[in-house]
């Protein structure tokens, strides 16, 4: 039997400039179990993306803070200490980095993503006394509570679908994926990952980006033939 999937959005479903490569919707419409999108952007971003393959809801957002199944909506917590650190962070001259108009940030939820280009350091320093981390996804710096994670949100998301987070086949490429991979039953980093998915994932592809998305879900569906 096909696993149901987990899959990460960024570095996994993208080529290298951020585009989604067009070959995964195939693979994901075609997919003959759930398909569940597990991601650290905003929870509009999986929403839109699930709706436009047409497939079932089932989406991971915000790094675990948000997750839908169907009308099955769960928020894990507030996004108020994170705004804390966001305007600490501002008074004391610094920037989240991402214009006039904050889209990353606009529909988020539970937390606050700074851009990389901005200073780590104070970030770093400003959620510790919030008692929030900073976890760096390659793509943002995400101010989050260290209770929430995608890996969590899989183990309730399995649940609502009926399914043991074990049976879960997951594919990823950064850290915000390695509490992830630890839990489901096969796990998969795309072979630009980052050290933390390296070292937490069963298997690691040849290729990079969603050639390596590619590469893993054939081996998935190859060992369940
Ligand atoms: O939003 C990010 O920083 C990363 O997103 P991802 O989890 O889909 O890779
Ligand atoms: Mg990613």
């Amino acid at each position: 039997m096909i696993p149901p999937l987990a899959v990460d959005i960024d570095g996994t479903l993208t080529d290298g400039a951020g585009a989604i490569d067009p070959r995964v919707f195939d693979v994901l419409q075609a997919w003959a179990s759930p398909v569940v999108v597990a991601t650290g952007k905003a929870f509009p971003y999986p929403v839109a993306l699930a709706h436009f393959l047409t497939i079932e809801r089932a989406v991971i957002a915000e790094n675990g803070g948000v997750s839908l199944v169907g009308d099955d909506l769960v928020v894990h917590g507030d996004r108020a200490g994170a705004q804390r650190v966001a305007d600490a962070y501002r008074d004391e001259g610094y920037d989240l980095g991402w214009g006039g108009i904050d889209l990353t940030n606009r529909w988020r939820e539970t937390e606050i993503a700074v851009s990389r280009d901005q200073p780590l350091d104070p970030l770093r320093r400003l959620a510790e006394a919030e008692g929030l981390e900073v976890v760096d996804t390659r793509y943002a710096y995400h101010v989050k509570a260290p209770d929430i994670s995608k890996g969590r949100a899989l183990s309730d998301v399995a649940r609502r679908l009926d399914y043991e987070v074990t049976d879960f086949a997951a594919i990823g490429d950064s850290q915000n994926d390695a509490h992830m991979f630890e839990e489901v039953g096969t796990s998969y980093a795309v072979a630009n990952a980052d050290e933390h998915a390296l070292a937490a994932a069963d298997h690691v592809t040849d290729a990079s980006y969603a050639d390596g998305f590619i590469e893993a879900a054939e081996a998935i569906v190859g060992r369940a033939e």
